[in-house]
Protein backbone atom coordinates (compact mmCIF):
# COMPACT_ATOMS: atom_id res chain seq x y z
CA UNK A 1 0.00 0.00 0.00
CA UNK A 2 2.87 2.21 1.15
CA UNK A 3 4.43 1.60 -2.07
CA UNK A 4 1.74 2.26 -3.94
CA UNK A 5 1.26 5.80 -2.85
CA UNK A 6 4.75 6.92 -3.33
CA UNK A 7 4.56 5.76 -6.75
CA UNK A 8 1.49 8.30 -7.53
CA UNK A 9 2.36 11.94 -8.79
CA UNK A 10 0.73 14.48 -7.54
CA UNK A 11 0.28 16.81 -10.52
CA UNK A 12 0.01 20.13 -11.61
CA UNK A 13 0.40 22.22 -15.01
CA UNK A 14 4.37 23.16 -14.67
CA UNK A 15 4.76 26.14 -16.60
CA UNK A 16 7.93 26.99 -18.45
CA UNK A 17 8.15 30.43 -19.72
CA UNK A 18 10.56 30.87 -22.44
CA UNK A 19 11.74 34.47 -23.54
CA UNK A 20 12.99 34.42 -27.36
CA UNK A 21 16.07 36.66 -28.27
CA UNK A 22 15.17 40.05 -30.54
CA UNK A 23 15.41 39.33 -34.40
CA UNK A 24 17.58 41.66 -36.32
CA UNK A 25 14.65 43.23 -37.73
CA UNK A 26 13.24 43.86 -34.10
CA UNK A 27 17.16 45.39 -32.95
CA UNK A 28 17.18 47.89 -35.70
CA UNK A 29 13.67 49.13 -34.59
CA UNK A 30 14.65 49.37 -30.91
CA UNK A 31 17.66 47.51 -29.44
CA UNK A 32 18.35 45.45 -26.68
CA UNK A 33 18.54 48.55 -24.60
CA UNK A 34 14.40 48.92 -24.90
CA UNK A 35 13.12 45.35 -24.42
CA UNK A 36 10.20 45.91 -22.00
CA UNK A 37 10.53 41.78 -21.15
CA UNK A 38 13.23 41.36 -18.32
CA UNK A 39 14.04 37.82 -16.98
CA UNK A 40 14.84 38.91 -13.64
CA UNK A 41 15.53 35.63 -11.81
CA UNK A 42 14.99 31.59 -13.12
CA UNK A 43 11.46 31.73 -12.12
CA UNK A 44 10.83 35.42 -12.71
CA UNK A 45 10.57 38.39 -15.59
CA UNK A 46 9.16 41.45 -15.62
CA UNK A 47 7.20 43.21 -18.48
CA UNK A 48 8.25 46.92 -18.50
CA UNK A 49 5.27 49.87 -18.20
CA UNK A 50 4.11 50.82 -21.34
CA UNK A 51 0.70 52.03 -22.69
CA UNK A 52 -0.48 53.47 -19.28
CA UNK A 53 0.14 50.00 -17.88
CA UNK A 54 2.25 49.37 -14.76
CA UNK A 55 4.95 47.09 -15.00
CA UNK A 56 4.10 43.61 -13.90
CA UNK A 57 6.35 40.67 -12.75
CA UNK A 58 5.13 37.19 -13.56
CA UNK A 59 6.23 34.10 -11.66
CA UNK A 60 6.83 30.63 -13.55
CA UNK A 61 8.28 27.36 -12.40
CA UNK A 62 11.39 27.97 -14.84
CA UNK A 63 12.04 31.32 -17.12
CA UNK A 64 14.66 30.79 -19.46
CA UNK A 65 16.31 34.01 -20.81
CA UNK A 66 16.89 34.15 -24.41
CA UNK A 67 20.51 33.23 -24.86
CA UNK A 68 19.36 29.43 -23.23
CA UNK A 69 19.72 27.01 -25.65
CA UNK A 70 17.34 23.38 -26.51
CA UNK A 71 19.37 21.84 -24.22
CA UNK A 72 18.80 23.55 -20.95
CA UNK A 73 14.56 23.66 -22.07
CA UNK A 74 15.01 19.90 -22.59
CA UNK A 75 16.56 19.40 -19.15
CA UNK A 76 13.27 21.19 -17.64
CA UNK A 77 10.87 18.52 -19.63
CA UNK A 78 12.91 15.21 -19.99
CA UNK A 79 11.90 13.45 -16.49
CA UNK A 80 8.26 14.19 -17.36
CA UNK A 81 8.98 12.96 -20.73
CA UNK A 82 10.80 9.79 -19.75
CA UNK A 83 8.16 8.89 -17.70
CA UNK A 84 5.69 7.73 -20.18
CA UNK A 85 7.96 4.56 -20.00
CA UNK A 86 6.46 4.09 -16.98
CA UNK A 87 2.61 4.26 -17.90
CA UNK A 88 2.19 7.92 -17.61
CA UNK A 89 0.15 10.30 -19.71
CA UNK A 90 2.02 13.62 -20.76
CA UNK A 91 1.32 16.46 -23.14
CA UNK A 92 4.05 18.91 -23.66
CA UNK A 93 2.46 22.32 -25.02
CA UNK A 94 4.07 25.45 -26.91
CA UNK A 95 1.57 28.23 -26.31
CA UNK A 96 2.25 31.76 -27.41
CA UNK A 97 1.70 34.41 -29.83
CA UNK A 98 2.92 33.97 -33.97
CA UNK A 99 6.34 34.02 -34.04
CA UNK A 100 7.17 34.02 -30.18
CA UNK A 101 9.18 31.04 -30.57
CA UNK A 102 6.76 27.58 -30.71
CA UNK A 103 7.89 25.82 -33.64
CA UNK A 104 11.74 26.37 -32.50
CA UNK A 105 11.05 25.13 -29.11
CA UNK A 106 9.24 21.98 -30.35
CA UNK A 107 10.85 21.42 -33.26
CA UNK A 108 14.09 23.36 -33.52
CA UNK A 109 15.98 24.42 -36.49
CA UNK A 110 17.93 21.84 -38.48
CA UNK A 111 21.23 21.13 -36.19
CA UNK A 112 19.58 22.37 -33.62
CA UNK A 113 16.36 20.07 -32.34
CA UNK A 114 13.59 21.34 -30.06
CA UNK A 115 11.99 19.16 -27.68
CA UNK A 116 10.11 16.93 -30.15
CA UNK A 117 13.31 15.08 -31.89
CA UNK A 118 15.16 15.35 -28.05
CA UNK A 119 11.93 13.43 -26.33
CA UNK A 120 12.08 11.05 -28.92
CA UNK A 121 15.92 9.89 -29.08
CA UNK A 122 15.96 9.99 -24.90
CA UNK A 123 13.03 7.45 -25.07
CA UNK A 124 14.73 4.78 -27.25
CA UNK A 125 18.07 5.41 -25.34
CA UNK A 126 16.15 4.74 -22.54
CA UNK A 127 14.04 1.59 -23.64
CA UNK A 128 17.38 0.24 -24.80
CA UNK A 129 18.82 0.72 -21.44
CA UNK A 130 16.04 -1.49 -19.82
CA UNK A 131 15.59 -3.73 -22.37
CA UNK A 132 16.32 -6.47 -19.88
CA UNK A 133 13.61 -5.86 -17.73
CA UNK A 134 10.85 -5.13 -20.27
CA UNK A 135 9.95 -5.36 -24.00
CA UNK A 136 9.28 -1.68 -25.30
CA UNK A 137 7.28 -1.04 -28.53
CA UNK A 138 6.37 2.88 -29.66
CA UNK A 139 4.28 4.23 -32.39
CA UNK A 140 3.32 7.27 -33.54
CA UNK A 141 1.28 9.77 -35.51
CA UNK A 142 1.15 13.29 -36.36
CA UNK A 143 -2.13 15.21 -36.86
CA UNK A 144 -3.02 18.90 -37.52
CA UNK A 145 -6.37 20.72 -35.96
CA UNK A 146 -7.02 23.45 -38.17
CA UNK A 147 -10.82 25.30 -38.61
CA UNK A 148 -11.71 22.87 -35.87
CA UNK A 149 -11.13 19.83 -38.69
CA UNK A 150 -8.44 16.70 -37.78
CA UNK A 151 -6.20 16.39 -40.97
CA UNK A 152 -3.92 13.50 -40.85
CA UNK A 153 -0.50 14.44 -41.65
CA UNK A 154 0.50 10.62 -42.26
CA UNK A 155 -1.90 10.33 -45.09
CA UNK A 156 -1.16 11.95 -48.69
CA UNK A 157 -3.27 13.71 -50.69
CA UNK A 158 -6.63 15.55 -50.25
CA UNK A 159 -8.51 14.82 -46.80
CA UNK A 160 -11.98 15.21 -45.92
CA UNK A 161 -11.17 16.40 -42.28
CA UNK A 162 -14.63 15.66 -40.93
CA UNK A 163 -13.96 11.79 -41.25
CA UNK A 164 -11.73 11.94 -38.10
CA UNK A 165 -12.88 12.51 -34.51
CA UNK A 166 -11.76 12.21 -31.50
CA UNK A 167 -13.68 8.86 -29.39
CA UNK A 168 -12.71 7.85 -26.31
CA UNK A 169 -11.18 4.24 -26.16
CA UNK A 170 -10.51 1.65 -23.47
CA UNK A 171 -7.02 3.06 -23.33
CA UNK A 172 -8.51 6.71 -23.55
CA UNK A 173 -8.69 9.69 -26.04
CA UNK A 174 -7.92 7.86 -29.45
CA UNK A 175 -8.61 9.83 -33.07
CA UNK A 176 -10.61 7.33 -34.80
CA UNK A 177 -9.15 6.30 -38.09
CA UNK A 178 -5.64 8.21 -37.32
CA UNK A 179 -3.12 6.57 -39.20
CA UNK A 180 -0.45 5.31 -36.52
CA UNK A 181 2.64 3.84 -37.38
CA UNK A 182 5.50 1.83 -35.33
CA UNK A 183 8.88 3.81 -34.88
CA UNK A 184 11.92 1.41 -33.80
CA UNK A 185 14.40 4.31 -34.01
CA UNK A 186 15.21 8.13 -34.79
CA UNK A 187 15.56 6.96 -38.77
CA UNK A 188 12.02 5.97 -38.35
CA UNK A 189 10.72 9.33 -36.37
CA UNK A 190 12.49 11.71 -38.71
CA UNK A 191 11.46 10.23 -41.94
CA UNK A 192 7.59 9.77 -40.66
CA UNK A 193 8.12 13.75 -39.41
CA UNK A 194 9.37 14.41 -42.62
CA UNK A 195 6.52 13.06 -44.59
CA UNK A 196 3.92 14.94 -41.68
CA UNK A 197 5.50 18.25 -42.95
CA UNK A 198 5.34 17.79 -46.74
CA UNK A 199 1.37 16.18 -46.44
CA UNK A 200 1.35 19.56 -44.59
CA UNK A 201 2.73 22.10 -47.14
CA UNK A 202 0.81 20.27 -49.82
CA UNK A 203 -2.73 21.70 -48.39
CA UNK A 204 -1.12 24.73 -47.37
CA UNK A 205 -1.32 27.84 -49.68
CA UNK A 206 0.72 29.91 -47.42
CA UNK A 207 2.83 27.88 -45.03
CA UNK A 208 3.73 30.28 -42.57
CA UNK A 209 0.29 31.66 -41.79
CA UNK A 210 -0.96 27.98 -42.03
CA UNK A 211 1.46 26.89 -39.59
CA UNK A 212 0.44 29.88 -37.27
CA UNK A 213 -3.40 29.09 -37.88
CA UNK A 214 -3.38 25.01 -37.06
CA UNK A 215 -2.25 23.19 -34.21
CA UNK A 216 0.35 20.54 -34.79
CA UNK A 217 0.06 17.27 -32.67
CA UNK A 218 2.79 14.68 -32.57
CA UNK A 219 1.68 12.01 -30.67
CA UNK A 220 3.98 8.98 -29.22
CA UNK A 221 2.55 5.63 -27.98
CA UNK A 222 4.82 3.36 -25.45
CA UNK A 223 4.10 0.01 -24.22
CA UNK A 224 6.21 -1.38 -21.99
CA UNK A 225 5.67 -5.42 -21.13
CA UNK A 226 7.88 -6.54 -18.42
CA UNK A 227 9.86 -9.49 -18.85
CA UNK A 228 9.49 -10.25 -15.51
CA UNK A 229 5.66 -10.54 -14.87
CA UNK A 230 3.97 -10.04 -18.15
CA UNK A 231 2.74 -6.15 -16.39
CA UNK A 232 1.84 -3.53 -19.06
CA UNK A 233 2.38 -0.24 -18.95
CA UNK A 234 0.46 2.20 -21.23
CA UNK A 235 2.43 6.04 -21.36
CA UNK A 236 1.30 8.41 -24.20
CA UNK A 237 2.99 11.37 -25.04
CA UNK A 238 1.66 14.32 -26.47
CA UNK A 239 3.92 16.99 -27.98
CA UNK A 240 1.68 20.20 -29.16
CA UNK A 241 3.15 23.52 -31.17
CA UNK A 242 -0.78 25.22 -30.99
CA UNK A 243 -1.74 27.61 -33.55
CA UNK A 244 -0.58 31.34 -32.69
CA UNK A 245 -2.57 33.01 -29.30
CA UNK A 246 -2.82 36.77 -30.81
CA UNK A 247 -6.09 38.21 -30.28
CA UNK A 248 -8.65 38.53 -33.28
CA UNK A 249 -8.40 42.32 -33.03
CA UNK A 250 -4.70 42.10 -33.92
CA UNK A 251 -5.47 40.16 -36.76
CA UNK A 252 -7.79 42.58 -38.47
CA UNK A 253 -9.13 39.60 -40.41
CA UNK A 254 -12.29 39.48 -42.22
CA UNK A 255 -14.67 36.75 -44.34
CA UNK A 256 -12.87 33.28 -44.53
CA UNK A 257 -10.28 34.22 -42.53
CA UNK A 258 -12.23 35.79 -40.07
CA UNK A 259 -14.11 32.81 -39.83
CA UNK A 260 -10.66 30.86 -39.56
CA UNK A 261 -9.43 32.98 -36.80
CA UNK A 262 -12.87 32.46 -34.97
CA UNK A 263 -12.27 28.54 -35.54
CA UNK A 264 -8.44 28.94 -34.15
CA UNK A 265 -9.75 30.89 -31.36
CA UNK A 266 -12.53 28.34 -29.79
CA UNK A 267 -9.74 25.50 -29.58
CA UNK A 268 -7.80 27.96 -27.89
CA UNK A 269 -10.52 29.77 -25.55
CA UNK A 270 -11.64 26.31 -24.98
CA UNK A 271 -8.67 25.27 -23.68
CA UNK A 272 -8.71 27.97 -21.28
CA UNK A 273 -12.11 27.51 -20.22
CA UNK A 274 -10.85 23.48 -19.48
CA UNK A 275 -7.68 24.96 -17.64
CA UNK A 276 -10.24 27.32 -15.68
CA UNK A 277 -12.58 24.98 -14.76
CA UNK A 278 -9.87 22.19 -13.28
CA UNK A 279 -8.69 25.30 -11.39
CA UNK A 280 -11.70 26.04 -10.12
CA UNK A 281 -12.45 22.59 -9.23
CA UNK A 282 -15.63 22.21 -11.27
CA UNK A 283 -18.00 19.13 -11.66
CA UNK A 284 -17.48 19.77 -15.09
CA UNK A 285 -14.73 19.98 -17.36
CA UNK A 286 -15.61 21.43 -20.75
CA UNK A 287 -13.22 18.78 -23.02
CA UNK A 288 -16.35 18.62 -25.76
CA UNK A 289 -16.14 22.31 -26.71
CA UNK A 290 -13.19 21.68 -28.94
CA UNK A 291 -11.30 19.10 -30.95
CA UNK A 292 -8.11 20.02 -29.34
CA UNK A 293 -9.29 19.71 -25.35
CA UNK A 294 -11.24 16.73 -26.25
CA UNK A 295 -8.00 15.12 -27.57
CA UNK A 296 -5.95 15.96 -24.26
CA UNK A 297 -9.07 14.81 -22.10
CA UNK A 298 -6.86 12.26 -20.55
CA UNK A 299 -3.61 14.32 -20.67
CA UNK A 300 -4.89 17.18 -19.23
CA UNK A 301 -7.43 15.39 -16.53
CA UNK A 302 -6.26 13.54 -13.59
CA UNK A 303 -4.09 10.90 -14.11
CA UNK A 304 -1.54 12.96 -16.36
CA UNK A 305 1.31 15.62 -16.31
CA UNK A 306 1.23 18.43 -18.33
CA UNK A 307 3.83 21.14 -18.97
CA UNK A 308 3.09 24.12 -21.12
CA UNK A 309 5.93 25.95 -22.54
CA UNK A 310 4.71 30.14 -22.73
CA UNK A 311 6.91 31.28 -25.60
CA UNK A 312 7.07 35.25 -25.34
CA UNK A 313 8.51 37.67 -27.76
CA UNK A 314 10.98 40.45 -26.24
CA UNK A 315 10.13 43.28 -28.80
CA UNK A 316 8.05 46.57 -27.93
CA UNK A 317 5.22 46.30 -30.33
CA UNK A 318 4.62 42.52 -29.28
CA UNK A 319 4.07 43.29 -25.48
CA UNK A 320 1.05 43.69 -25.27
CA UNK A 321 0.63 40.16 -26.42
CA UNK A 322 2.87 39.16 -24.08
CA UNK A 323 1.41 39.98 -21.14
CA UNK A 324 -2.03 38.35 -22.82
CA UNK A 325 0.07 34.99 -23.16
CA UNK A 326 1.73 35.44 -19.33
CA UNK A 327 -1.42 36.31 -17.92
CA UNK A 328 -3.16 32.84 -19.64
CA UNK A 329 0.13 30.64 -18.23
CA UNK A 330 -0.06 32.35 -15.29
CA UNK A 331 -3.75 30.69 -14.76
CA UNK A 332 -2.24 27.30 -16.48
CA UNK A 333 0.23 27.60 -13.68
CA UNK A 334 -2.95 27.20 -10.98
CA UNK A 335 -4.67 24.25 -12.08
CA UNK A 336 -4.24 21.15 -10.28
CA UNK A 337 -4.39 17.68 -11.86
CA UNK A 338 -4.31 15.30 -8.98
CA UNK A 339 -2.32 12.49 -8.71
CA UNK A 340 -0.82 11.01 -12.11
CA UNK A 341 -1.17 7.41 -12.30
CA UNK A 342 0.65 5.16 -14.58
CA UNK A 343 -2.23 3.11 -16.81
CA UNK A 344 -1.34 -0.98 -15.52
CA UNK A 345 -3.82 -2.93 -17.69
CA UNK A 346 -2.67 -5.95 -16.09
CA UNK A 347 -0.37 -8.11 -13.31
CA UNK A 348 0.81 -6.81 -10.99
CA UNK A 349 1.50 -2.73 -10.40
CA UNK A 350 4.06 -2.41 -7.84
CA UNK A 351 6.59 -5.41 -9.55
CA UNK A 352 6.02 -3.71 -12.86
CA UNK A 353 7.00 0.00 -11.74
CA UNK A 354 9.91 -1.90 -9.16
CA UNK A 355 11.21 -3.67 -12.20
CA UNK A 356 11.04 -0.54 -14.19
CA UNK A 357 12.85 1.11 -11.07
CA UNK A 358 15.50 -1.03 -11.27
CA UNK A 359 16.25 -1.13 -14.50
CA UNK A 360 16.95 2.71 -14.47
CA UNK A 361 20.05 2.28 -12.86
CA UNK A 362 19.34 0.25 -10.01
CA UNK A 363 19.02 3.21 -7.24
CA UNK A 364 15.73 3.99 -7.24
CA UNK A 365 13.96 3.11 -4.26
CA UNK A 366 10.11 2.18 -3.86
CA UNK A 367 10.26 2.98 -0.25
CA UNK A 368 9.04 6.61 0.51
CA UNK A 369 10.91 9.41 1.07
CA UNK A 370 9.26 12.52 0.99
CA UNK A 371 10.58 14.66 -1.52
CA UNK A 372 10.47 12.35 -3.78
CA UNK A 373 7.10 11.10 -3.57
CA UNK A 374 5.82 14.60 -4.22
CA UNK A 375 7.57 15.90 -7.03
CA UNK A 376 4.52 17.66 -8.48
CA UNK A 377 3.65 19.43 -5.94
CA UNK A 378 3.72 22.86 -4.52
CA UNK A 379 0.75 25.02 -4.92
CA UNK A 380 -1.82 22.16 -3.59
CA UNK A 381 -2.83 21.84 0.15
CA UNK A 382 -2.95 18.08 1.18
CA UNK A 383 -4.03 17.76 4.32
CA UNK A 384 -1.98 18.14 7.00
CA UNK A 385 0.98 19.60 4.94
CA UNK A 386 1.90 23.48 6.27
CA UNK A 387 2.93 26.30 3.75
CA UNK A 388 6.32 25.87 4.45
CA UNK A 389 6.21 22.73 3.13
CA UNK A 390 4.48 23.51 0.11
CA UNK A 391 6.98 25.50 -0.31
CA UNK A 392 9.77 23.31 -0.06
CA UNK A 393 8.65 20.63 -2.15
CA UNK A 394 8.04 23.21 -4.92
CA UNK A 395 11.63 23.89 -4.42
CA UNK A 396 12.72 20.36 -4.16
CA UNK A 397 10.12 19.42 -7.30
CA UNK A 398 11.96 21.76 -9.34
CA UNK A 399 15.72 21.00 -8.61
CA UNK A 400 14.60 17.55 -9.28
CA UNK A 401 13.21 18.65 -12.30
CA UNK A 402 16.64 19.96 -13.54
CA UNK A 403 18.71 17.42 -12.23
CA UNK A 404 16.77 13.98 -13.36
CA UNK A 405 17.04 13.06 -16.66
CA UNK A 406 15.51 9.49 -16.58
CA UNK A 407 12.36 7.68 -15.94
CA UNK A 408 11.10 8.83 -13.78
CA UNK A 409 11.28 11.60 -11.49
CA UNK A 410 9.35 9.31 -8.67
CA UNK A 411 11.49 6.22 -9.20
CA UNK A 412 14.57 8.41 -8.49
N1 LIG B 1 15.00 30.53 -28.53
C1 LIG B 1 15.27 31.04 -29.76
N2 LIG B 1 16.55 31.27 -30.13
C2 LIG B 1 16.84 31.77 -31.35
N3 LIG B 1 15.90 32.09 -32.27
C3 LIG B 1 14.62 31.89 -31.97
C4 LIG B 1 14.24 31.35 -30.69
N4 LIG B 1 12.90 31.26 -30.65
C5 LIG B 1 12.47 31.71 -31.84
N5 LIG B 1 13.48 32.09 -32.63
C6 LIG B 1 13.36 32.64 -33.98
O1 LIG B 1 12.22 33.50 -33.96
C7 LIG B 1 11.46 33.36 -35.16
C8 LIG B 1 10.01 32.96 -34.83
O2 LIG B 1 10.03 31.70 -34.19
P1 LIG B 1 8.99 30.55 -34.51
O3 LIG B 1 8.78 30.39 -35.97
O4 LIG B 1 9.43 29.35 -33.75
O5 LIG B 1 7.68 31.18 -33.89
P2 LIG B 1 6.22 30.50 -33.74
O6 LIG B 1 5.70 30.94 -32.44
O7 LIG B 1 6.31 29.04 -33.98
O8 LIG B 1 5.44 31.18 -34.90
P3 LIG B 1 4.18 30.56 -35.75
O9 LIG B 1 3.00 30.63 -34.87
O10 LIG B 1 4.11 31.47 -36.92
O11 LIG B 1 4.52 29.15 -36.15
C9 LIG B 1 12.18 32.33 -36.00
O12 LIG B 1 13.02 33.03 -36.91
C10 LIG B 1 13.02 31.56 -35.01
O13 LIG B 1 14.17 31.01 -35.60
Amino acid sequence: MLRLQVLELKGNIRVLCRVRPLLEKERTAGGEGHMPVKVTSEEALRVAAMDNKAEKDFEFDRVLAPDEGQDKLYDEVSALITSVLDGFNVAIMAYGQTGSGKTFTMEGPEGNPGVNLRALADLFKLAEERSAQFTTSFTASVLEIYNEQIYDLLVSGAQDGDKLDVKQGPDGMYVSGLKVEDVHNMGDVTSMIGRGKSNRSTFATNMNEHSSRSHLVLSVYVTCVSKMNGSTLRGKLHLIDLAGSERLSRTGAQGDRLKEAQAINKSLSALGDVIQALQQRNAHIPYRNSKLTRLLEDSLGGNSKCVMIVNVSPAVENVSETKCSLEFASRARKVELGRARANVTSGDFTSALSSSASANGGSASVTPSPAPSRPMSGRGTPAGESSMSRVASRETMNSQMRRSSGPTGILR
